[in-house]
């Protein structure tokens, strides 16, 4: 299986994530990545490519025109504003305040934008989030081409990213434009699946009333877990996409039985809907020791869920989101993809 990986993901590195009332280091760091080559490496999935530049195209069509304006200018708007440190949302639109009248001024504009205020922007992360949706349109074009799978090492990752709001350490969703690129490509149906711990809100949102491209995703229950607000078992889509989206909130503590329980469901939905080519949100903080999350799955878990998603036998884009055991972050990844290819 090809990799698709730039090394431009380091032009994001934040100094500081707001947690627990607290500025720590961010939890979406570069070595995670770093930790996830090594593994590939070790595991002799050498062949890793840069891709080329990013299709614009392509991310224009996904992305309404203001939000990537603001992506590309938040930082030097903010940097004349006279602000001190890096970007941080600390004003939102909340209930009965007008949430479509997007500020002039940044402090409320960068609020506008943001769905979380843990995730700070530099000026380096439009870069790098172009970077990472280069990966992931390469991939997909590799795949297009022939391939019968492919992972885009993204960072940062994407499945929070809306087509008009960032957060959740997301700026572009990577995994939609995969998932757009396959049916313009020519796929009639494509399926996303999302694995990571927290649910994949903007991808949800993106897709929610399309009728083609049907989401399931894995995650926290809502009530206890980031993103908080969305991933309801009873949120199944909306008009031509009523019957596309299928969440599978699970609680504190769940590991591998219920989890696959619900994987091996997702999978027959996918296989039910006949979806031609599949995009996984491959976030590995499912993972027991993952210090952000609350699922208790083992590694060798995750070479069996791979296992269960290659059943499906569908071409294949694996677009890397979440994971922040950072020692384990590399095994677990590709733990998957060693499954997906041996089933
Ligand atoms: N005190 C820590 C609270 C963390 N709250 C934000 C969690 C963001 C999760 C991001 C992710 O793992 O879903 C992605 F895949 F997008 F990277
Ligand atoms: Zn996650």
């Amino acid at each position: 299986m090809k990799t698709f990986f730039s090394e431009e993901h380091r032009r994001h590195f934040p100094q500081a994530e707001l947690s627990g009332g607290q500025f720590v280091t961010p939890y979406e760091r570069p070595s995670r990545v770093e930790y996830v080559l090594a593994r590939l490496k070790e595991r002799g999935m050498t062949d890793i490519v840069a891709p080329g530049a990013p299709d614009m195209a392509a991310i224009r069509a996904l992305c309404a025109p203001d939000y990537l304006d603001f992506l590309e200018n938040a930082w030097a708007e903010w940097k004349a504003e006279g602000m001190a440190g890096e970007i941080i949302a600390a004003n939102f639109p909340a209930r009965r305040m007008q949430a479509g009248r997007p500020p002039r001024n940044i402090d409320g504009k960068v609020g506008y934008y943001a769905l979380a205020s843990e995730t700070a922007m530099t000026g380096g992360t439009w870069a790098a989030a172009l970077s990472s949706a280069a990966s992931a349109q390469a991939a997909q074009a590799h795949v297009a081409g022939g391939a019968k799978s492919a992972f885009a090492l993204c960072r940062p990752p994407g499945h929070h990213a809306t087509a008009d709001m960032y957060g959740g350490y997301c700026f572009i969703n990577n995994a939609a434009l995969v998932a757009e690129a396959f049916r313009r490509d020519g796929a009639g149906r494509v399926a996303i699946l999302d694995i990571d711990f927290h649910h994949g809100n903007g991808t949800q949102d993106i897709f929610y009333d399309r009728g083609d491209i049907f989401f399931a995703s894995l995650h926290g229950a809502p009530e206890d877990a980031f993103p908080y607000f969305l991933g309801f078992a009873d949120e199944t889509g909306v008009g031509a996409g009523e019957g596309t989206t299928a969440n599978y909130p699970m609680l504190p503590g769940t590991g591998y039985g219920p989890w696959s329980a619900a994987l091996d469901d997702a999978i027959a939905r996918i296989r039910a809907f006949g979806a031609e080519a599949l995009v996984v949100s491959l976030g590995v903080d499912a993972y027991k020791d993952d210090p952000i999350s609350f699922f208790k799955l083992d590694s060798p878990d995750f070479m069996d869920a791979g296992r269960r998603i290659g059943t499906l036998g569908l071409p294949t884009v694996f677009c890397m989101e979440g994971g922040y055991a950072i020692e384990a972050v590399g095994v677990n990844a590709v733990n998957v993809l060693e499954g997906y290819q041996d089933a």
